[in-house]
């Protein structure tokens, strides 16, 4: 457990140039061995002072450099399919942000891949698993103090939105996360998706369905629901509460310091998620290279991946259609042996 563990990071934009800095300077028993970027300039500024990392403009290069043992996926959606192949073949762990892929069949040609090797290798990036409210509310629920869960409201507001950002991300890769957390915090699949249009804000760029109101269904018949706004203005703020049949819980509401004074009162709101989620990204980055060492796998799998892109690709299809939409996932191989309610 002496040496470090040499890790190739793909893509260092905002996310990669996050976790580079996270594996160099913040997690124990890793380090940068090597980076790829297209944009060779944005590749070097991110292991600027980092002596160890070799620099590609190719991701496959930068998995057959000196070192590398283990990748960390930050490229852009589309380009993780290609990668955690690549990865696969070479028999190497993998961290993957999140979307596992954007379109159900390339998750599911990931899937099929892992499950023919016969061993998990990648555990996907959805790290609110990894935030401590998250994990308060998903022991709560899983101690049954409260009975069953009937609904979790859920809120997913970002200040803006980046440059090209379409009204299916707002599913495809913003309400994700809710995906992920409401079939992790349930410990169920979800089945059928609703997604209606509010009125569109003027803060929204032109052409952008921004904000909307998703409605998933479980298949043990409870309700999601989730607000997503990308163009707020206002802030970075995340809230789920679930609903049982003996109390409800509440998480997000917490803003570190309140201070009244004057009449009033006020706390600082974070304007995003590198900042709401900062202690949740460096628990699951440390509890990824943690496991790695011990030749172990945890953490959100490919299935769970899969299963994401499945059912954010039934809520762009509902989004379109203004119709109920129903989730079909493949049968579930048996690697991903079923946890939860
Ligand atoms: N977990 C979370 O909360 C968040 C996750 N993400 C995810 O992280 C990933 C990256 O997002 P951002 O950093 O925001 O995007 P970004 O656009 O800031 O950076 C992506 C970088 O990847 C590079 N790139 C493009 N194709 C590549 C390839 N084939 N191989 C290697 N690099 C390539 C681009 O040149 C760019 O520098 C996405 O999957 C996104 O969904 C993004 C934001 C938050
Ligand atoms: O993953 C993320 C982004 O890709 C997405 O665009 C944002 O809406 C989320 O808040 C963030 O966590």
């Amino acid at each position: 457990m002496a040496d470090l563990l040499g890790v190739a990071v793909l893509g260092a934009g905002h996310m990669g140039a996050d976790h580079i800095r996270r594996l160099d300077r913040v997690v124990s028993g890793a380090r940068v061995a090597a980076v790829a970027d297209p944009d060779a300039a944005r590749a070097r500024e991110a292991v600027a002072g980092i002596g160890t990392a070799t620099v590609h403009t190719d991701a496959q290069a930068a998995l057959e450099a000196p070192g590398v043992e283990a990748v960390l996926i930050a490229s852009p959606g589309p380009a993780h399919e290609e990668a955690l192949l690549a990865a696969f073949a070479r028999g190497l762990p993998v961290l993957c942000e999140k979307p596992l892929t954007p379109d159900p069949a390339g998750a599911l040609r990931v899937l099929e891949a892992e499950a023919r090797r016969g061993r998990r290798l990648a555990q996907i990036g959805f790290m609110r698993r990894y935030d401590a409210e998250y994990r308060g509310l998903k022991a709560l629920l899983d101690d049954g103090r409260l009975g069953r869960p009937l609904m979790l409201h859920c809120m997913h507001r970002n200040v803006s939105s980046p440059p090209d950002f379409t009204s299916a991300m707002l599913i495809d890769s913003s309400v994700s996360h809710e995906i992920d957390a409401a079939r992790w915090l349930l410990g169920q699949e979800l089945t059928a998706v609703t997604v209606l249009r509010p009125r569109v804000s003027s803060g929204a760029p032109q052409g952008l369905q921004d904000p909307q109101f998703v409605v998933f269904e479980t298949e043990g018949g409870a309700l999601v629901d989730v607000e997503i706004f990308v163009n707020c203005g206002f802030g970075y703020q995340v809230r789920c509460e679930a609903v049982c049949e003996a109390g409800s819980a509440r998480i997000g509401d917490d803003h570190g310091m309140l201070v009244t004074a004057r009449g009033a009162a006020w706390a600082d709101v974070p304007q995003d998620y590198l900042v709401r989620f900062a202690d949740a990204y460096d628990r699951e980055v440390q509890a990824w290279v943690d496991a790695t060492r011990r030749g172990e796998v945890t953490g959100p799998t490919v299935w769970d991946g899969y299963a994401a892109s499945v059912v954010a690709d039934a809520g762009v299809r509902a989004l379109e259609s203004g119709t109920r939409t129903a989730v079909e996932l493949a049968p579930r191989p048996d690697l991903y042996a079923r946890t939860g309610r």
